[in-house]
């Protein structure tokens, strides 16, 4: 990461070319997915459901429709964790000490994962319930 005061390292410089910026800023997004996966032991948690579900909707065969309602849910899951795990960073770079609004902050963070997470599980057990009790 680039200190305060530094000059910008050569890698985080903008490429010339509209292309050449698209493509770059894709790889920045893969590289903060990498990041959350190999620092977040949620992330990997998260990983492994949607394996799970991924399979499931397989073995249950659930219609173009239910794939659609999964993968908002699992997404929108993955999305909430992702901003939590930015929004504790930032809250750790601007308030290393304890600061109410700090500890606000990640509650709040945590909260929206906490809301992602129980729509997914109503997702989950209104698509999968009826194909796994129903046969
Ligand atoms: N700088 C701070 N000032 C005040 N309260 C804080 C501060 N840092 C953390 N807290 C409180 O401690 C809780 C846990 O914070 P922490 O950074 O350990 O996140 P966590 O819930 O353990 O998340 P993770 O497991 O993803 O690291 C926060 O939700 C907040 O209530």
């Amino acid at each position: 990461m680039a200190e305060f005061g530094q000059p910008t390292p050569d890698r985080l410089r903008p490429p010339d070319g509209l292309w050449r910026r698209r493509v770059a800023s894709f790889g920045h997004a893969g590289r903060g997915v990498w990041s959350a996966l190999r620092s977040e032991v949620h992330m990997r948690y998260h990983a492994v459901a949607t394996a799970v579900v991924v399979g499931l909707g397989f073995y249950c065969s659930i219609s173009r429709l239910e794939w659609a309602l999964v993968a908002l849910a699992v997404a929108g899951v993955w999305t909430a964790e992702m901003l939590n795990t930015a929004i504790e960073a930032l809250t750790d770079l601007a308030s290393p000490d304890f600061h109410p609004l700090a500890g606000k902050a990640k509650d709040i963070a945590a909260g929206a994962v906490l809301l992602a997470a129980a729509g997914a599980a109503a997702v989950g057990a209104l698509v999968f319930g009826p194909h796994l009790f129903s046969r």
